[in-house]
Order: structure tokens, then sequence, then C-alpha cells
């Protein structure tokens, strides 16, 4: 049995001045409907008490939350301070979406809760409280002691899965990060983790090329020839199903889509530039290769609509929805 595979999912508040508590309000109400896991969220309360329709109550351990989740939000209450205001992000608040992070991870590796679901931070102001990780990817990773060299992050939609194999770094430096251990790491992550969280066995990997027209044969950059085909033939060697470095322009139209279960991109936009326009409202973020599950919405905090009401929670209940079927697939796997 995966360790805390039946109890309820933590969900990390995310910058309480985005739209994170109106998304998991809104994905609250949306539970039967949606069919959702109970779920309670680590956060500031007074960030969840004014929400439409939304009665919130605090929990002082997990284990309650799957007895109130039918008539009120659990709120596992771990930082004091006033409701922050929306679209107006503070400090005060970016310590409150860190704090959370960390409970509703703890909580996930102590087997109190069965996933963890983040909600939007601006990595920004995160920054700005001395976070050291490039984004909560990394973070995750490091809690769940997988150094963040090794920490995979998926994006994945009804119609596609990517997996950016370098991630947030300047355009400048993804040559230079794209090795062979890396793209023979990336892939083996990926084949893995198929078969892992969504059942799929021997899936089908395609990968993007890093230039235009997957280098034209070398005469627009060698990257292809000299890095990602010899670390794909020793895949291939192994058994792997993986493609030759594919032109990324004409690897996301319907018909190539149904070609492979997953795509490797070389880098953060290559990967996030299809998937956000074909999934912006229902795409996930996924972190790979963990002992626990950690998904999130494909959006950010959205400080420019925060508290209009009008969020669309989709990506939320969508990350929710993932988390269960990654928890379901586990369980059978991993016995
Ligand atoms: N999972 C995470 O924690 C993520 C965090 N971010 C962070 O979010 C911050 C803002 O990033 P942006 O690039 O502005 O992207 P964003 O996703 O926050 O916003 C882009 C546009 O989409 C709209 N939008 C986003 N979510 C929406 C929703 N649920 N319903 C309706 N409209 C929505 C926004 O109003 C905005 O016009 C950055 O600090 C970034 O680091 C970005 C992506 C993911
Ligand atoms: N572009 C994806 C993103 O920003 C989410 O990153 P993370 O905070 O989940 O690592």
């Amino acid at each position: 049995m995966v360790q805390g595979a039946d109890k309820p999912f933590a969900i990390s508040c995310g910058d309480p001045a985005g739209v994170g508590p109106e998304i998991i309000g809104k994905s609250w109400k949306q539970r039967e409907t949606q069919a959702l896991r109970p779920f309670f969220v680590a956060g500031n309360i007074a960030d969840f008490e004014n929400l439409d329709g939304v009665q919130a109550q605090k929990i002082e351990v997990p284990a309650e939350a799957a007895d109130i989740f039918g008539t009120a939000l659990p709120v596992f209450h771990i930082h004091d301070a006033d409701a922050a205001i929306p679209g107006e992000p503070t400090l005060e608040g970016a310590q409150c979406a860190l704090h959370a992070l960390e409970v509703a991870c703890g909580l996930a590796r102590s087997g109190d809760a069965g996933a963890v679901v983040t909600a939007p931070v601006s990595k920004s102001q995160l920054y700005q409280i001395g976070f050291r990780y490039p984004g909560q990817t990394e973070f995750v990773s490091e809690h769940c002691g997988i150094s963040r060299e090794n920490a995979v992050m998926m994006l994945a939609g009804p119609s596609l899965r990517v997996i950016p194999m370098t991630t947030h770094i300047a355009f400048k430096e993804v040559p230079g990060q794209l090795t062979h251990q890396l793209i023979v790491a990336r892939a083996k992550a990926a084949e893995k983790a198929m078969t892992r969280n969504f059942g799929i066995d021997n899936p089908r990997i395609a990968v993007a090329g890093l230039n235009p027209h997957a280098g034209e044969n070398g005469n627009l950059g060698d990257e292809e020839r000299t890095i990602m085909q010899p670390a794909i033939d020793e895949l291939r060697a192994d058994g792997m199903d993986i493609t030759d470095p594919l032109p990324a322009d004409t690897m996301f139209h319907e018909q190539a889509r149904a070609r492979y279960d997953v795509a490797l991109c070389p880098y953060h936009d290559q990967a996030l530039v299809p998937m956000k326009t074909l999934h912006f409202f229902d795409g996930v973020n996924m972190t790979l290769g963990l002992p626990i599950v950690r998904t999130s919405p494909d959006h950010g905090t959205a400080f420019n609509i925060a508290g209009q009401g009008v969020a669309d929670p989709r990506s939320m209940i969508a990350a929710i929805q993932m988390a269960a079927v990654a928890v379901a697939n586990r369980k059978l796997h991993d016995n």
C-alpha cells in the first residue's frame, strides 16, 4: 500500500493575494459534480472566510478533513495574519505561501495527506523572502530527498503531455545545460512516470529538436547530431520507444500528437507554449519521480483578476483529479 494513499489531499494556498483562494473555494463548491476526493487547504483561514458560497472551517489535524468536507472547506490554519487584499501581493503573503507549501509537503511525506496540490505562487515575491529555488518543483523535490537537478516538471492536458528538459533558466543557458546525461535522465523519468502515474506501459516518447527544423542536418545548429542523437540512440538500444529529434514546429498539431504519449522539449517555452495554447484552463503541472504525488494548476497567480470572482477553477480541479489518478495508479503499480 502506498503510504497515505487514502488520506485527504493537502492543497497549499499559494499566494493569498492571487486567485488561489478563489479557485480552491470554487473547486470545493464543485466537489460533488467533479467527484473530487476530500481535501483540505494549508493556509490562513482569514483568506477563505469571505469566499462566495464557501463555508471555511478550521481543522486541528488532517484526519478531520474527510468528515467535514461535505459541508465545509477544511482549513489547516498554519499562518496568522489579516486576510490578504486580492491583487496586492505582500511579503507577508509570500511567507504564508511558503509556509503552506512546507506544511503540505511535510504532511504528504509523513502519510497524513494523500497528495499535494499546490496553488500558484509568485516566484518574484518568494525570491524577495529568500526562496532559493527556481520554483515549487525544485522545492518539493528537495524536500523529498531528490536533488533539484533531478526535479522533473511535466505539464499535462487531455491531448498533450510535455516535459521541458530545462526549466526556469535564461534562454542563453539552454544549449549548455542540454547534455547527454540530462536527456537520458529526463527520458527515463518520463518513461517510468507514464507507467507509474497513468498506467501507460511502453510509452511512446517524442523529442523536440533544439534548433529550427531540428538543425536541418547540422546546417542550422548541431546539438541534434552531437548531443541529442547519441543520447537517443543509447535509450533506444535499451528498449525505449523514442523518436529522433523532431522539428518542434510540426510536432504539436493534432495528428502529430496522436503519435506519442509525452514530448520532451529542450526548453521551457517550447513545451509550455503548445500546452497553454491547447490547455490553459485544464492543464496540470505535475512533478515526476517523487515518493509523493504533487500537482498544480498550470497557470499563475493572476493578480490582475484576483478578487473579482472571474477566476476559472478548471485547472485546479484538473490538478486535484490528476493527483487522484496518479495515486490510484501508484497503488496498483508500486505494490
Ligand atoms: N504553478 C505556479 O505556481 C505558477 C506560478 N506562476 C507565477 O504566477 C505569476 C504570474 O504569472 P503570469 O505570467 O502573469 O501568468 P498567469 O497565469 O498568472 O496569468 C496570465 C493571464 O492568464 C489569466 N489567468 C490566469 N489564471 C486564470 C484563471 N484561473 N482564470 C482566468 N484567467 C486566468 C490572468 O488573468 C492573466 O491575464 C508569476 O510570478 C509566475 O511566477 C506562473 C505559472 C505557474
Ligand atoms: N511555468 C511553470 C511554472 O512556473 C510552475 O513552476 P513550479 O513553481 O511548479 O516549479
